[in-house]
């Protein structure tokens, strides 16, 4: 699985020439006792609206699993704070929380090996969620997605819902710290005088919170980064700018109208393919997606969205090229080949939906790892905002 890099690389060379950045790199560690350089991290999130779909999946959730294997500080949260930026109901909401984390940990997230937690138990979210909305000009908020789509569907929207990327870049930029195992500090903390420009400049892109996201979610990163830039104008050098990590599949789309992307909340109940979705519902969406009157298997996106959409998530899924899938499905119909991507789908998503069962079945057990992981997040949380407080003056 492909993932690609979107970080502006003209701040972090910026970052690298102020000599306080330089020093913070390695007062991370004096409060453990160990010389220690902050070091890159993985955040995202996930609103608990619902049981994810393919779209959440491809574009988001299988890489979130991957990145557990390659960084050391990996975290994941069930942003609630945002869900309610539409209303909910609360018995409905408190039980899709645990159906959120049976699904995420269905999906390979391990709370051994990375921080799973719900956004609202750690109240820092919100403080430096506040801090940064005094900081966020009106305008630059009117433009961004959420508010553009989902104020339109209602007529008005909340405050909350004009915010909500602010919170967004909130908790990107909570999580900025991290410590090295003690060797590689000792290695790196002597090596960092003699590295050139260039390998700082790395050193620091690595350091800075890495975002697996989907394409929907640009420009909600694309604030966090201008937020991390207008905090240290006002303050002094402290966030480092996040990148987004895209994945192969960065935008998967419905499957009544492959012009709009695949959505928890569609109406038409054939658009959607969730991972509780059984064989005999994931069929009958396959095959009833919107095409075309071509009966040729080809990957055009822009002349052909519905094919196109069909061709990127049977590549997605069955882990091959968009090219080796389309010489596959050479000399098939599109209606033959829906069955293709619908066998593909079911053996990916099968296995997924018998976990998230078991799972759900024992909401003891998940709150439990909820609690825990909100204890360790917190742990990271707390310091950043002590010095956040400290930096905008509260003492
Ligand atoms: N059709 C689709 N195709 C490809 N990817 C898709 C599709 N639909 C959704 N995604 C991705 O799934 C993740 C979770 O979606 P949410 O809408 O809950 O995601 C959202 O609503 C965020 N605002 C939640 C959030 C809150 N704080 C954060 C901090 C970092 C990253 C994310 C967050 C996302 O990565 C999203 O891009």
């Amino acid at each position: 699985m492909a993932l690609s890099m979107r970080c502006n690389v003209k701040s972090v060379f910026r970052f690298v020439h102020k000599s306080n950045s330089h020093r913070r790199l390695f007062k991370a560690g004096k409060a453990t006792g160990t010389t220690s350089l902050p070091k890159a991290q993985v955040f995202s999130g996930i609103q608990p609206t619902g049981v994810p779909h393919l779209g959440n999946y491809l574009g988001a959730l299988e890489s979130w699993v991957a990145l557990q294997d390659k960084y050391s500080t990996v975290m994941y949260s069930i942003v609630d704070l945002h869900s309610i930026t539409q209303p909910q109901d609360p018995q409905m909401l408190r039980e899709n929380i645990l159906d959120m984390a049976a699904s995420l940990l269905a999906c390979g997230i391990d709370p051994t090996r990375s921080i799973l937690f719900q956004q609202s138990q750690v109240s820092e979210h919100a403080e430096l969620s506040w801090i940064l909305g005094c900081l966020t000009s009106m305008p630059r908020l009117r433009h961004l997605p959420q508010w553009k789509m989902k104020s339109k569907q209602k007529n008005e929207g909340s405050v909350g819902l004009y915010t909500y990327p602010v919170l967004q870049a909130a908790d990107i930029l909570l999580y900025k710290y991290g410590q090295l195992c003690s060797s590689c500090v000792l290695i790196l903390s002597r090596l960092y005088s003699q590295l050139c420009v260039r390998e700082r400049v790395m050193l620091l892109l690595c350091r800075s919170t890495h975002v697996p996201v989907g394409e929907d979610q640009i420009q909600h990163l694309e604030l966090a980064q201008d937020l991390a830039r207008i905090f240290n104008n006002q303050y002094e050098e402290f966030f480092p700018e996040p990148c987004a990590l895209l994945s192969g599949t960065r935008k998967v789309k419905s499957l009544r109208d492959p012009s709009s992307k695949m959505s928890k909340s569609d109406p038409q109940k054939l658009a959607t393919v969730f991972l509780t979705d059984t064989p005999d519902d994931i069929v009958l969406k396959i095959r009833r997606a919107v095409t075309d009157l071509t009966s040729e298997v080809t990957y055009e996106p822009e002349s052909r969205p519905g094919v196109s959409n069909l061709v990127s998530m049977h590549a997605a899924v069955s882990g091959q090229s968009v090219e080796e899938v389309v010489r596959l499905a050479e000399g098939m119909d599109t209606g033959q080949y829906k069955n293709v991507v619908a066998e593909a789908i079911v053996q990916t998503l099968q296995p997924i939906r018998l976990e998230i069962q078991r799972l759900r079945a024992d909401r003891g057990h998940l709150e439990s790892l909820l609690a825990k992981g909100a204890e360790k997040a917190h742990s990271l949380a707390a310091p950043v905002m002590t010095e956040v407080r400290k930096l905008v003056g509260f003492y």
